[in-house]
C-alpha cells in the first residue's frame, strides 16, 4: 500500500532531507558504466567528466564476487577525489537479496552521499523493494547530515517487476526513473535469446506469399522478412509508466559492442518511443548515445517554425503542406525543450542549433 497523500513528501527519518517534489530533467543521454575496482577503467573516469551526461560506478553484475569490496572502495575513492562538474554521478548497488548491498549503502551514503545523484537498484520486484531502500536511505542521510536527498532508479529486469511497474514508479518521491534490463529480464521470462539487448533474427514477420494467376499461394517463392523489436512492448510500457509518474525511462545495455550500427538503431527506437537515454558499456557507445538522444538540427528547426507559426498555440496552420495544430505544437515543444536543455551543457550542439535557428526559422 502506498502512503496517503499527506505523508508522501514527509521525510522517512528525523533529520533526513525533505524529498524532492519534482525530479529534475537533467540531460542523461548516456549512463556510462565503469567498474571502479578496475584500475584501467577507473583511471579514465576523471577525463570523462564533461564528455558524458552520467558516470555510473557499477558494483553489481560484471563485478566478480571476489572484487566487490575493492570496487566499493574504488567508488568511494573516485567519488571523493573527482569534481564531477556538469556530469551526474550514479552508482548501481548490488541486488537487495545479495550479501553485499547493506555494506554498499552503509558505506556509500556517509562517504560520498553528498557527491552521488542517483542510486540504481537492480532486480526491483515491487514497491516493497523501493520502500526498503527509501527508509534506509533516509536513516543514513540523517546520520550523515546530508542536505540533498538521493534519488533512486530501478532496473526493470524481472517479470514481476514489469507486472508491478506502476507501483514501483509510485513507491517513493525519490523515484528518478527506470531502465530496461534485457539480460536478466530475458532469463526471468524464459525468453530464448542469449543476447544482451538488441534484436534477434528469429523474431520476425514474413511477407504474405505471392499468388499465381489462379490465386494459389506460392509458399516456396521468395518472400521478404522484417526483423521485429523484441523489446518494444516492455519499452512502451516503461515509457507510459514513467511519463505518468513524472520520472524518466532509459534503454539499458546493448552488449554487442562491435555492432555500433545495430546499437544506434536500438537506441534510436528507444529515443523515438520516449526514452531519455541508454546505457553505455564501452566508451564507443557514449558517442552513439550522445548522437541519438540529441534531437537533429532539422527536427529542432522544424519545431521552432511550428511554434513560431502557431502563436498562442491554438488553431491550425499549414507548413510545407502539412497540418499543424494545438497537439502538434506540443510535440514540437517537447523537441525544443530537450534541445534547449542539451544546448545549455553541450557547446557543440548549441552552436548547431543556433546556426539553424537563424537560417531557417
Ligand atoms: C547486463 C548488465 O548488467 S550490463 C552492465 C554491466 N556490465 C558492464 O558494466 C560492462 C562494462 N564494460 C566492460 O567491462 C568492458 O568494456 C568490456 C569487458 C565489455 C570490454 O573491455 P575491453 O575488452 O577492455 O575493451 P577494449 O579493449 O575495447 O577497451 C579499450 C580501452 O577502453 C577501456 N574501457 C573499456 N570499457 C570501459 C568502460 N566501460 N569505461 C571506461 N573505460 C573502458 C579499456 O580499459 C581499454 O583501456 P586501454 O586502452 O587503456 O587498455
Ligand atoms: C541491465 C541488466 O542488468 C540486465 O540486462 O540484466
Ligand atoms: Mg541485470
Amino acid at each position: 500500500m502506498t502512503r496517503p497523500a499527506k505523508d508522501f513528501f514527509a521525510p522517512l527519518a528525523v533529520g533526513a532531507p525533505a524529498p524532492l517534489r519534482e525530479i529534475p530533467a537533467r540531460p542523461s543521454r548516456a549512463i556510462h558504466f565503469f567498474d571502479p575496482g578496475n584500475e584501467k577503467m577507473a583511471a579514465k573516469v576523471p577525463d570523462m567528466v564533461g564528455t558524458v551526461d552520467v558516470l555510473l560506478g557499477n558494483l553489481e553484475d560484471a563485478v566478480k564476487a571476489e572484487n566487490k569490496e575493492k570496487s566499493r572502495q574504488g567508488l568511494v575513492d573516485i567519488g571523493k577525489s573527482t569534481d564531477f562538474g556538469p556530469t551526474q554521478f550514479w552508482t548501481r548497488i548490488n541486488s537487495l537479496d545479495s550479501p553485499w548491498v547493506l555494506d554498499d549503502l552503509t558505506t556509500l551514503v556517509p562517504e560520498i552521499g553528498d557527491k552521488l545523484d542517483v542510486i540504481m537498484v537492480p532486480k526491483v520486484q515491487g514497491a516493497e523493494d523501493i520502500h526498503y531502500v527509501d527508509r534506509l536511505l533516509a536513516q543514513l542521510e540523517a546520520r550523515a547530515g546530508l542536505t540533498k536527498p538521493l534519488q533512486v532508479h530501478a532496473i526493470l529486469e524481472t517479470a514481476r517487476g514489469v507486472a508491478n511497474i506502476e507501483e514501483i514508479c509510485a513507491a517513493s518521491p525519490r523515484m528518478q526513473g527506470l531502465s530496461l534490463g534485457p539480460a536478466d529480464l530475458a532469463a526471468d521470462r524464459r525468453m530464448k535469446t542469449t543476447r544482451v539487448g538488441g534484436g534477434h533474427p528469429g523474431y520476425l514477420v514474413r511477407q504474405d506469399p505471392a499468388r499465381d494467376d489462379l490465386g494459389v499461394p506460392q509458399y516456396d517463392a521468395q518472400r521478404t522478412t522484417y526483423q521485429q523489436d523484441l523489446w518494444h512492448y516492455t519499452i512502451a510500457r516503461m515509457v507510459d509508466a514513467c511519463a505518468m509518474h513524472g520520472i524518466y525511462p532509459y534503454y539499458g545495455p546493448f552488449g554487442d559492442i562491435k555492432d555500433t550500427v545495430a546499437c544506434e538503431d536500438q537506441f534510436r527506437n528507444a529515443f523515438l518511443l520516449g526514452c531519455v537515454g541508454a546505457w553505455s558499456l564501452h566508451p564507443v557507445q557514449i558517442t552513439i548515445a550522445n548522437k541519438v538522444f540529441s534531437p537533429s538540427v532539422e527536427d529542432v528547426a522544424h519545431a521552432r517554425r511550428v511554434i513560431a507559426a502557431m502563436g498562442d498555440g491554438t488553431g491550425a496552420v499549414m507548413i510545407d503542406g502539412k497540418m499543424e495544430d494545438d497537439a502538434s505544437v506540443k510535440q514540437c515543444r517537447v523537441m525544443v525543450a530537450l534541445a534547449d536543455a542539451l544546448a545549455a551543457i553541450d557547446p557543440e550542439l548549441k552552436e548547431q542549433y543556433d546556426r539553424i535557428e537563424v537560417a531557417d526559422v
